[in-house]
């Protein structure tokens, strides 16, 4: 496989109705009928901005104003690595038309994951999609109605997406705690994963989190495929085994020295890419991180930040 990366610029095209363009590859080239997010290469003396402008006239005959970005993934294909950076279109002239003989759908957001599209694009649906922050609870302390106040201060601060780490927790006093945890999600849409106790798991209707040792054990899904599954990743061996579990997305760090590892030099975010790019698992980044650091992420192809205390809000 080449070393160089090619620089893969797509959008985001958004109606107002919040539906989504995608475009289908047509036969005769890399990836055929697989669905895509409307774009092509960078061109060498092109911006990314300009190759985006370009790509969207040619294919689509529209004439763009480039939005925000919304992440850029590193991926490795068998024959060619690639960057496919990903921006926000919401205005445009014209209509779009698959000008290169391409099948057009508008889709909304939640049927986005039912159409068949490249590995580059998973951690992109996902970024759309899912929460780009993820709480990991931490210690309960003496008091329950504290940490269960905590719970509903995070998802009102606008956390959608939470590990019920619990380590150390005798039974019964976990169960109430996680019972406790997963009523005050589900009553705010948010996702509760239990931390490392696939029964508990089971019992509550939750989602799992697995350790990275009980990852290593498995041989199948411990859940059904309707509730969220994810991993703590280390290194590369990990990622593999929680992608071909069917994790719904992993965490990958140390990212940064912590408090709780001073020791431990961290991955940084070069690193944290290089592994990224061999799985098209979703991945938070986590180790030293909060809120601040998320467009850092998202640079690197991480579906957010995970975090203990960056996402507990103070009492
Ligand atoms: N436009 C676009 N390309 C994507 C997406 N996901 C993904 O893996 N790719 C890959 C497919 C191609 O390898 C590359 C885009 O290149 P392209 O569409 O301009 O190239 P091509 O296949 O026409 O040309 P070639 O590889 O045969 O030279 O990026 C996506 O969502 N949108």
């Amino acid at each position: 496989m080449s070393d160089d990366v090619v620089e893969v610029i797509a959008a985001v095209i958004t109606d107002p109705g919040g539906r989504v363009l995608l475009a289908r590859r047509t036969e005769g080239r890399d990836l055929a009928g697989l669905w895509e997010f409307p774009g092509g290469k960078r061109e060498p003396g092109e911006s990314p901005e300009q190759a985006l402008v370009r790509e969207l006239d040619e294919e689509l005959g529209i004439q763009v104003e480039v939005g925000p970005p919304l992440i850029a993934v590193p991926q490795a294909y068998p024959h060619r690595r690639l960057c496919l950076d990903v921006r926000h279109v919401t205005a445009w002239r014209g209509t779009p038309r698959g000008h290169e003989g391409q099948a057009l759908a508008w889709v909304p957001q939640h049927r986005l994951a039912s159409y068949a599209m490249p590995p580059a694009d998973r951690p992109v649906v996902a970024a759309l999609t899912r929460p780009d922050r993820y709480l990991v609870t931490p210690e309960p302390g003496a008091d329950d109605g504290a940490w269960l106040q905590g719970i509903e201060n995070a998802l009102a601060s606008g956390i959608r997406r939470m590990h019920l780490r619990l380590p150390g927790i005798e039974r019964s006093r976990r169960e109430r705690l996680v019972a406790g945890a997963v009523k005050r999600c589900r009553a705010a849409g948010a996702e509760a994963l239990v931390g490392a106790d696939p029964e508990l798991a089971r019992a509550t209707g939750a989602g799992l989190h697995l350790r990275a040792a009980q990852l290593a054990a498995l041989g199948e899904r411990p859940l059904p495929v309707d509730r969220p599954l994810a991993a703590s990743c280390h290194d590369l061996d990990e990622l593999r085994h929680a992608e071909r579990l069917g994790c719904d997305f992993a965490l990958l760090g140390p990212l940064a020295p912590t408090p709780t590892h001073p020791g431990a030099p961290g991955l940084g975010w070069t690193r944290f890419a290089t592994l990224r790019e061999a799985v098209s698992l979703p991945i938070y980044a986590i180790g030293g991180l909060g809120p601040d650091d998320i467009l850092e992420a998202r640079r690197h192809g991480a579906q957010g930040i995970a975090a203990i205390r960056a996402l507990w809000p103070a009492p």
